[in-house]
C-alpha cells in the first residue's frame, strides 16, 4: 500500500523531518531533507538523503566515495564540455540532466560532507508527480563484486530481467485524493510486466484506460530526444542510472477544466501511430500541433544518478540502456493507441 503524504508544505516537511528528528540529525540553516525525493539513499544510520534550499536547488550527498566521485566528475565533465574533444556528444548531454551547479561542503551532524548542487526538477510545481524510473537489465558496474551482481541480478526480476527496466518509487496526485500517494520500492519490486505498464498508467492518472494525451505526447516528446542522443553516443555506459518523469497534476488538474466544454474533458484523440512488430512508432511530433502548447514547462524527463557511469570500453553504443529506453517508449506509444 501506498503512504499518504498531505498537499500542504508545512506537513508535507513536518513527515519528512521527522525522520530527521528521531535520528537527531542536524542540517545546515537554510536546508531541509527533501520532501518530494522518491528513491534512493535516505537519511538513515548509513546514510544521507538529499536535501533541498530556498533557491529552488537540490543538495545530492556524494554517498559511498567511488559513487560520489564517479558522479562528480560526470557533472564536472558536462560543465567543461566545451572544451572537450567529445563537444558534440556532451553538449547535448546537458540538457537532458539537471542543471548542476557546483560541489559544496556543508556540515550535517558536524561532520563536513560534500554534496553536489543541481536544479530541483520539482521546483515550481503545486503538486509533483514524480517517477523514479531505472533503466536497463544490468544494473551493476564493471567494478561490481560477484556479490553485489547477484544481489542486482536477483532484485526487481519479472520486471526488470524483461523490460529492462524497474521503479525503484514514485510519488502521485489523483483525482481522488488530495494528498500525494507514496509507492516505494518494496511496491517496485513485485511488479511485472503487466504491473510495470498498469504503474506508468496510474502514475498518469489514467481515467477509464484513457490518458491525457498531451501529456503522454510531451514525454515521449523527451523521450525521444533522449533516444536520439542514445543512438549516437558511443563515451558512456550507464549502469543503474534513471529517467526522472515529473509532471505538475495541479497545472493538469486546471488545464483540463478550463478545456472541458470543448475537448470531451481534455481527453482527446490523435491521429493514430501504428505499433508493428513490437517497433517503437516514433509518433511524427509536427503532425500534432495541438499538443505543442506551453504543457512543456509543467513535464520533465531527465536522466539522474550518475554514481555507476563508466567510459565504454569499445567504443559501442549502450546497448543495456537503449534496450530499456525503447521498452519505455513502447509502453507510452500504446498508452497514446487507446
Ligand atoms: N535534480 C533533482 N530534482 C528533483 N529530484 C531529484 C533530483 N535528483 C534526485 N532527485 C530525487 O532523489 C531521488 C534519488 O536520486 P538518485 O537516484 O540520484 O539518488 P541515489 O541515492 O544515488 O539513488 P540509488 O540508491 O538508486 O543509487 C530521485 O528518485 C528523485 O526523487
Ligand atoms: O547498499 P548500497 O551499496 O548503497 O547499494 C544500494 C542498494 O542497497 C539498493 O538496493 P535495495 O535497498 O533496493 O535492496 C539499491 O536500490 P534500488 O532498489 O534502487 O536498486 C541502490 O541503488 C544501491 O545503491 P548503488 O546504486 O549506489 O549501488
Amino acid at each position: 500500500m501506498p503512504s499518504l503524504y498531505s498537499t500542504k508544505m508545512s506537513s508535507k516537511l513536518t513527515n519528512v523531518l521527522s525522520v530527521v528528528e528521531q535520528l537527531e540529525i542536524q542540517l545546515p540553516a537554510g536546508f531541509a531533507a527533501m520532501e518530494t525525493q522518491v528513491a534512493g539513499h535516505t537519511f538513515d544510520a548509513a546514510s544521507l538523503g538529499l536535501l533541498q534550499d530556498n533557491n529552488g536547488c537540490v543538495l545530492k550527498p556524494l554517498g559511498k566515495p567511488e559513487c560520489g566521485e564517479r558522479e562528480l566528475n560526470f557533472y564536472e565533465n558536462l560543465q567543461l564540455a566545451e572544451k572537450s574533444e567529445d563537444s558534440n556528444l556532451l553538449l547535448p548531454l546537458r540538457s537532458f540532466v539537471p542543471k548542476y551547479y557546483k560541489m559544496v561542503k556543508l556540515f550535517v551532524n558536524n561532520r563536513q560532507h560534500t554534496f553536489l548542487k543541481m536544479e530541483d526538477l520539482t521546483n515550481g510545481m503545486r503538486k509533483p508527480c514524480i517517477m523514479d524510473i531505472k533503466v536497463g537489465k544490468r544494473t551493476w558496474d564493471p567494478m561490481a563484486s560477484e556479490q553485489k551482481r547477484r544481489v542486482e541480478e536477483q532484485k526487481y526480476l519479472r520486471c526488470k530481467q524483461v523490460l529492462g527496466l524497474c521503479v525503484p518509487g514514485f510519488q502521485v496526485y489523483t483525482y481522488a485524493v488530495s494528498k500525494a500517494l507514496r509507492y516505494s520500492k518494496e511496491y517496485g519490486k513485485n511488479l511485472d510486466v503487466d504491473g510495470f505498464r498498469k504503474t506508468i498508467a496510474l502514475f498518469l492518472n489514467a481515467q477509464n484506460g484513457e490518458v491525457f494525451k498531451p501529456l503522454v505526447f510531451e514525454i515521449l516528446k523527451q523521450l525521444y530526444s533522449i533516444r536520439d542522443w542514445f543512438k549516437v553516443q558511443t563515451i558512456y555506459n550507464f549502469y543503474a542510472s534513471s529517467l526522472l518523469i515529473v509532471y505538475d497534476f495541479d497545472y493538469m488538474e486546471k488545464h483540463l477544466k478550463q478545456n472541458e466544454t470543448h475537448t470531451n474533458n481534455g481527453i482527446s484523440q490523435i491521429p493514430n501511430g501504428n505499433i508493428q512488430n513490437n517497433h517503437s512508432t516514433h509518433f511524427n511530433l509536427e503532425k500534432c500541433p495541438e499538443y505543442s502548447t506551453s504543457i512543456v514547462k509543467w513535464v520533465k524527463v531527465k536522466m539522474i544518478d550518475f554514481a555507476h557511469v563508466f567510459p565504454t570500453e569499445n567504443q559501442s553504443l549502450d546497448t543495456n540502456y537503449i534496450f530499456g529506453l525503447e521498452n519505455l517508449i513502447m509502453v507510452f506509444e500504446e498508452l497514446m493507441e487507446r
